[in-house]
């Protein structure tokens, strides 16, 4: 293993996993998967544009490890969290004859991982998975913590479970073949472990971000460490968002999960980048209250800027971009999750790393930051 290899925990009891960070991981996954595949069987789930460029070395590499291994291919983009496409997963899955020591290896970005994380928590009525991320945001956050599922025209991972892999894999040099606006997405996501417990982290950020964007692998892999370690402590004190702490991890997904609705999944709004604008517009709304210094707000903009997300619905390119409307985002966020007593949860801020979850707010105040960030 290279030196900068870096391990994280997810402290889970008797489901405890490990989170492994390094250079050239692909080639070693078969080593670090097989202890955990004692039917020697894994079926791997990624998607057509990851099958091309990574799929051979992990079946090879488990195949030597001596897991018997065979592959399904979805294809690539959020259109893969449909129920339709939910459903032609598990018909696939089972045409491989699984059983229940069978494991599911997703190799990709959050999409393959949701999908084949929800697959596993119910094929054959569950069996385990393990996660293999891709893109910087699987690395950073949705390969750890649990949550699968899928969208449907209700919202997003609206139909879903809380299953938890039993190891995550993040090989670092598998993001040199990543699109950088695939990659800026998932930065968006790093900013935010910043933004909502540790200040420190966000100057770093502002140091090193555009370092870290453009290759650098000690970057990277310091970045997608201390973003795991961090989800993997708020998972640890809150596995199913039954408290506070965990609601946390959706700072800007509040707008962004409205945003990415009302644009329909589609391509023209990657999820990271409309959690890069949502940020931008939760730090707005509790500039607005009075809970946090508007120079905060002001700084969180400018380095999502300087990095190259965007910072206003504005900026989302499409048709959509024209039809806008305050009143129906906010509709959108009525069927959140996080939501309690028919009262909108908005994840808020006292500062950088000072986020909180605001429950009981009145909706004014967000129509009216939604109503600036249009005009912006
Ligand atoms: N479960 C969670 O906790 C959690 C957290 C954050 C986000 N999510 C979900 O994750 C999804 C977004 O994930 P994403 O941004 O990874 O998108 P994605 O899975 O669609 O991947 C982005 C694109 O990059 C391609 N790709 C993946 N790895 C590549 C590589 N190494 N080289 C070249 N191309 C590569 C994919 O084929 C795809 O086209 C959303 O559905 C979001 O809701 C879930
Ligand atoms: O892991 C979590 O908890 C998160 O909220 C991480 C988010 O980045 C992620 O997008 C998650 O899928 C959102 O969850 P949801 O419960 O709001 O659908
Ligand atoms: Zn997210």
């Amino acid at each position: 293993m290279s030196e900068a290899s870096r391990q994280v925990a997810v402290e889970l009891g008797d489901r405890r996993y490990v989170i492994e960070i390094g250079a050239g991981l692909l080639d070693r996954a078969g080593k670090l998967c097989a202890p955990l595949i004692t039917g020697r069987r894994a079926i791997v789930v990624t998607d057509a544009v990851v099958a091309p460029l990574h799929l051979d070395r992990v079946v090879r590499s488990l195949d030597s490890a001596g897991v018997r291994t065979d592959t399904v291919v979805v294809p690539a983009g959020e259109g893969s969290k449909e129920f339709g496409a939910f459903q032609r997963l598990m018909e696939a899955l089972l045409d491989h004859r699984p059983d229940r020591g069978t494991v599911l290896i997703a190799l990709g970005g959050g999409v393959v991982g949701d999908l084949t994380g929800f697959a596993a928590a119910v094929l054959l009525r569950g069996v385990d998975f393990i996660q293999i991320p891709t893109t910087l945001l699987a690395q950073v956050d949705s390969s750890v913590g649990g949550k699968t599922g899928i969208n449907t025209r209700h919202g997003k991972n609206l139909v879903g479970s809380f299953h938890q892999p039993r190891l995550v894999i993040a090989d670092i040099t598998a993001l040199d073949t990543l699109p950088r606006r695939e990659l800026l997405a998932g930065y968006a996501e790093v900013v935010k472990y910043g933004l909502i417990d540790d200040a420190p982290f966000f100057a770093w950020l502002e140091a090193n971000g555009r370092s870290l964007l453009d290759g650098d692998h000690a970057a990277r892999t310091e970045a997608v460490a201390r973003s795991c370690a961090a989800k993997a402590r708020i998972v640890a004190g809150d596995e199913r968002e039954t408290g506070d702490l965990r609601a946390l991890l959706n700072l800007g997904h509040t707008f962004g999960h409205a945003l990415e609705k009302e644009t329909g999944y589609g391509a023209n709004l990657l999820h990271g980048e409309a959690v890069g604008i949502g940020m931008v517009m939760a730090f707005d709304m509790s500039a607005a209250l009075s809970l946090c210094p508007p120079q905060d707000a002001a700084r969180v903009r400018r380095h999502l800027e300087a990095v190259g997300l965007a910072t206003s619905p504005r900026a989302i390119p499409g048709d959509n971009a024209r039809a806008w409307d305050a009143a129906r985002l906010i509709d959108h966020m009525r069927g959140d999750k996080k939501n309690r007593d028919g009262r909108i949860t908005f994840v808020l801020a006292r500062g950088i790393g000072q986020a909180f979850v605001a429950r009981g707010t009145d909706e004014a105040p967000a129509l009216d930051t939604v109503r600036r960030a249009l005009a912006a």
